[in-house]
């Protein structure tokens, strides 16, 4: 079987959310000992726990894990950032010490770092928290030609759903967050956004890491050239990826496809995480179901990917970091709506006249 065939196995693979559970839950927060709708879009969310898992109450996760997936982009030759390349293998081997952001952010949530690197240019060293699944040393420069093949991307998007499955099913994992490290991915985060909602380059370009008026102007225009060369069809998925895309983004598409396939939420980190969400879309409609934004990043492209996506983020601190951490700052809100669906007490228990 072609890896585009088990792309397509695997997006088979996700059902959509259970209604009847969802309407129990929705139910259930109307006998708690609380004003009707009091937690607000927490009890949304805990609705929708309980479709994904099929039960009311849906089980609090216990055990989330963050999959930070790398990649290198040769749209960088453009200069669309400040920052070089070999920063991406640096950033790694932070994490895989323990130093970076994310590392803390695990931490305060009892999270568990995991990086796959399907695309970084650098060497990286053997490193328990490390998955290697090279497809390539980062991807060709997407303004002047395809980002890569549709083989490699669909190889990319079944190495993220394989370390999502292992984490699950092997590992224990009940929930999942996503997070990405790759200098040079927003711009192709953008081109990714604009393919699938139409919206102009201007619209979902951003300043990623920080740049100026001068590299924004010029990183808008690269998104532009890039949409004019490729006309990308976004009703081809793989097609659109390998344009337009990065190997973690692809990757990160097959995280949230494993996901929803098993049935575990996933929570999304910022721009790069919702232009996945986008492709995961594009192949199994059902999978945003299954999906939380645990954060709107300051990337104007997130914003434009969460409203097409009909998700509501969680937080908004005004975040642009990457790496899975506004992803696992949600985690709790998410703990927390499934622990009010099974632990609150109800009017009737509690003896108050609802
Ligand atoms: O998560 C976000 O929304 C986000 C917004 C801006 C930048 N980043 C991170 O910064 C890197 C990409 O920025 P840039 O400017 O090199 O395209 C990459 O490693 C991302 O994780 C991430
Ligand atoms: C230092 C640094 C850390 C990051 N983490 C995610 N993207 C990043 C980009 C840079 C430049």
């Amino acid at each position: 079987m072609s890896f585009e065939d088990r792309v397509r196995e695997l997006a088979e693979d996700v059902a959509p959310l259970d209604a009847e559970a969802m309407a129990a839950a929705r139910e259930r927060h109307l006998t708690l000992t609380k004003p009707p709708g009091s937690l607000g879009r927490v009890e949304e969310v805990g609705a929708r726990l309980a479709g994904i898992c099929g039960e009311c109450p849906p089980p609090v996760p216990e055990s989330p894990a963050v999959l930070v997936c790398a990649g290198d982009h040769g749209v960088l030759a453009r200069g669309v950032s400040p920052w070089p390349s070999e920063v991406t293998a640096a950033m790694v081997a932070n994490f895989l010490s323990g130093g970076a952001a994310v590392n803390a952010l695990a931490r305060t949530v009892g999270g568990r770092v995991s990086v796959l690197d399907v695309g970084v240019a650098g060497d990286l060293p053997d490193h328990p928290l490390l998955r290697s699944a090279k497809v390539r040393r980062g991807t060709n420069d997407l303004s002047r030609g395809a980002a890569m093949s549709r083989e490699e991307a669909a190889r990319a998007v079944l190495a993220g759903a394989h370390l999502a499955e292992e984490l699950v099913e092997s590992g224990g994992a009940d929930l999942l967050a996503t997070g990405d490290m790759g200098i040079g991915n927003t711009t192709a985060a953008a081109a990714l956004i604009s393919s699938f909602t139409g919206r102009p380059a201007r619209e979902t370009t951003g300043r990623g890491t920080g740049i100026d008026d001068a590299t924004l102007a010029l990183k808008t225009r690269v998104v532009e050239e890039a949409l004019e060369l490729h006309a990308p069809d976004p009703k081809d998925p793989l097609g659109t990826l390998a344009a337009l895309g990065g190997l973690e983004h692809a990757a990160l598409s097959g995280v949230v496809l494993a996901g929803a396939a098993l049935g575990v939420p996933v929570v999304l980190d910022g721009v790069v995480s919702n232009s996945a969400a986008l492709v995961a879309r594009a192949l199994a409609p059902d999978a945003v179901g299954y999906l939380f934004a645990g954060h709107r990043s300051a990337e104007p492209g997130a914003s434009v990917a969460l409203e097409a996506l009909g998700l509501d983020p969680l937080l908004d601190l005004g975040m642009r970091l990457g790496e899975g951490t506004g992803a696992l700052l949600a985690v709790p809100v998410v703990g927390g709506a499934a622990r009010v669906l099974s632990e609150m007490a109800t009017f009737s228990d509690a003896g108050i006249e609802g």
